[in-house]
């Protein structure tokens, strides 16, 4: 039998299993990531945070992200924010920014003096093979928006990757918004060989937008973090959302606030809260 110890953790809502494989043996592979997701019979998250060694220079930490159905997966911009207080609160390192690798890229989580987090999630990539996503022929890579066809149905997206493979769609509404059943249909659209995660907004002004994502392997979430800064990404290159000025993102659980021009790097900055320790043996 094998014990780990964890911190329960979220960032508005969208909640994590954060562990510290620099102090335990843990290999993700073995372990039971599904089952300890489920919310009525295991521990109950979104993502498993692991945090990890690395022996790249200039790196402080390498960050490994696993969704809700064992996925791995290349960025979590809310678990970064967790992911940051987490290392301060074990000691790892007395940093107020630190540099962290992910699958693909360098990320910097800042704790700043309010209790809040700032993280530099660096560039938006849109090229079909940064999600990856299966271009037509009759359309050109780095296009603005996309026409997604679903059944009879089909939806204008901004398709873009902040690590992780983003598809946001402009809603009237979001309160009224297809999340459940396009989410999901999206979600495993055979345009998107590795899915996707989805992303539905609601503009209100040039600084102010209502977003819901139905996330890959997790289902619709209180908050997205990356989704978040794809959204305003997508929002700032169709002219609806002000470049390089804050831009509000109100999620379910809470807010948000992107900054972003073209060709800058999207800076995101919100809450992370620790909910409880546990320990869990298997
Ligand atoms: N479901 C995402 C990973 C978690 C992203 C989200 N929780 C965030 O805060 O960015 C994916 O499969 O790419």
């Amino acid at each position: 039998m094998n014990k780990l110890t964890f911190s329960k953790m979220h960032g508005l809502g969208n909640d994590f299993m954060v562990i510290d494989g620099t102090r335990h043996n843990f290999d993700p592979h073995t372990a039971p990531i599904a089952a300890w997701a489920d919310r009525h019979t295991g521990i109950g998250f979104d993502q498993l945070l692991l945090v990890e060694h690395t022996d790249k220079a200039d790196v402080d930490f390498r960050y490994r992200i696993f969704n809700a159905d064992g996925s791995e997966v290349q960025q979590c911009g809310n678990g970064a924010r967790c992911f940051v207080k987490f290392v301060a609160e074990q000691g790892l390192s007395d940093k107020h920014e630190i540099i962290v690798e992910t699958a693909k890229g360098i990320i910097k989580p800042r704790l700043n003096d309010d209790g809040l987090v700032t993280v530099n999630m660096g560039q938006p990539r849109f090229q079909p093979e940064d999600l990856p996503f299966i271009l037509r022929s009759n359309e050109q890579a780095g296009q603005l928006t996309y026409i997604v066809v679903q059944d009879l149905d089909s939806a204008e997206m901004s398709l873009l990757s902040m690590g992780n493979p983003h598809a946001v769609m402009l809603v009237g509404d979001v309160e009224t918004a297809p999340v459940a059943d396009w989410g999901a249909a999206l979600q495993k659209h055979p345009r998107f060989p590795e899915r996707v995660n989805v992303g539905f907004m609601e503009v209100l002004d040039k600084h102010n937008i209502k977003l819901r994502v139905y996330e890959r392997g997790a289902g619709e979430t209180q908050a997205c973090g990356t989704g978040a800064c794809a959204a305003v990404v997508s929002g700032v290159r169709l002219g609806l959302l002000a470049a390089g000025e804050p831009v509000r993102v109100q999620l379910r659980g809470g807010d948000l606030h992107i900054i972003w021009s073209e060709g800058e790097d999207v800076m995101m900055t919100g809450a992370a809260v620790k909910v409880f320790d546990g320990e869990i043996a298997y």
